[in-house]
């Protein structure tokens, strides 16, 4: 299963990312996060000190293929093909991260986009193996279609107006680009009213709602990560897996 997430900057992506990463990960799958926001957190989130070479530097690696035995892309690669190089793996969860640093006024990200729409669509996943990726805030990916190949993608949101805001753009873009599996995900819904408000704009496609976690907070603002967390949230996240689970048909 490939799953994203995308929605406005500041709303919960990576955090959930990397819960949903560890709760996939406990349930016994092989687990590749992807961080493809350009100023990536899942690394800190996931206690990963090393640097990670970014797969925006695939590219070289795809135009020499290229020049040799065709396109690296176009063998379908398994996640044990991937190059080492470009990962990073903790207890059995491998993370990878886009890239590339740009400098203000550094122009367009298109050649990182094309590297991960390419991965992603041609990276072959058996029954347990799950790729979960931290998309950039706001919608560029969706202009660029690099969520196309996706099984499943969320938009995380948050009963506030800008959040919402974006969040009704990416869901017309995702139905401009006929995506189907396109769910929101409340975060930071404080109380059934809210919860149900959500539910009113969002009808069918809201999947579920995730708390405040004031022990998340407090853990961030400490600079600890989250693989020793069992709050509140991460005990909702495998409720978010549990739906994940049903959506796509994969039980365990
Ligand atoms: N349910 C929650 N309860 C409490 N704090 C939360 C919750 N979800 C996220 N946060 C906090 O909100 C902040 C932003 O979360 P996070 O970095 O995961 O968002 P993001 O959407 O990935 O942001 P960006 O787009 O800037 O990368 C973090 O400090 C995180 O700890």
């Amino acid at each position: 299963m490939k799953i994203a997430f995308c929605g406005k900057g500041g709303v919960g992506k990576s955090s959930i990312s990397a819960l949903l990463s560890l709760a996939f990960l406990e349930e016994g799958y092989r687990v590749l996060a992807i961080d493809a926001d350009p100023s990536p957190h899942l690394a800190r989130l996931l206690e990963i000190p090393q640097e990670i070479v970014p797969l925006a530097e695939m590219t070289e690696l795809l135009a020499e293929r290229a020049q040799k035995s065709g396109p690296y892309y176009t063998l379908n690669p398994k996640i044990d093909d991937l190059p080492e190089k470009f990962a990073v793996t903790k207890n059995g969860l491998r993370l990878m991260v886009l890239g590339a640093i740009r400098t203000a006024g550094g122009g367009c990200a298109c050649p990182e986009q094309t590297v991960l729409k390419r991965l992603l669509t041609y990276l072959i996943l058996s029954s347990r193996e799950i790729v979960i990726v931290d998309m950039e805030a706001g919608v560029e990916h969706f202009g660029r279609a690099t969520v196309a190949p996706m099984d499943v993608i969320l938009v995380i949101t948050q009963p506030l107006r800008g959040s919402l805001e974006t969040t009704k753009q990416i869901l017309k873009m995702a139905e401009e680009l006929n995506l189907k599996k396109v769910f929101v995900v409340g975060n930071r819904v404080k109380d059934p009213s809210q919860e149900e408000f959500l539910r009113k704009e969002f009808g069918g496609l809201y999947l579920l709602s995730l708390s405040p976690d004031d022990e998340l907070e407090s853990r961030e603002f400490e600079g600890k990560g989250l693989w020793d967390y069992r709050g509140k949230l991460f005990t909702q996240v495998k409720e978010l897996k549990r739906r994940l689970q049903e959506l796509i048909g994969e039980t365990s």
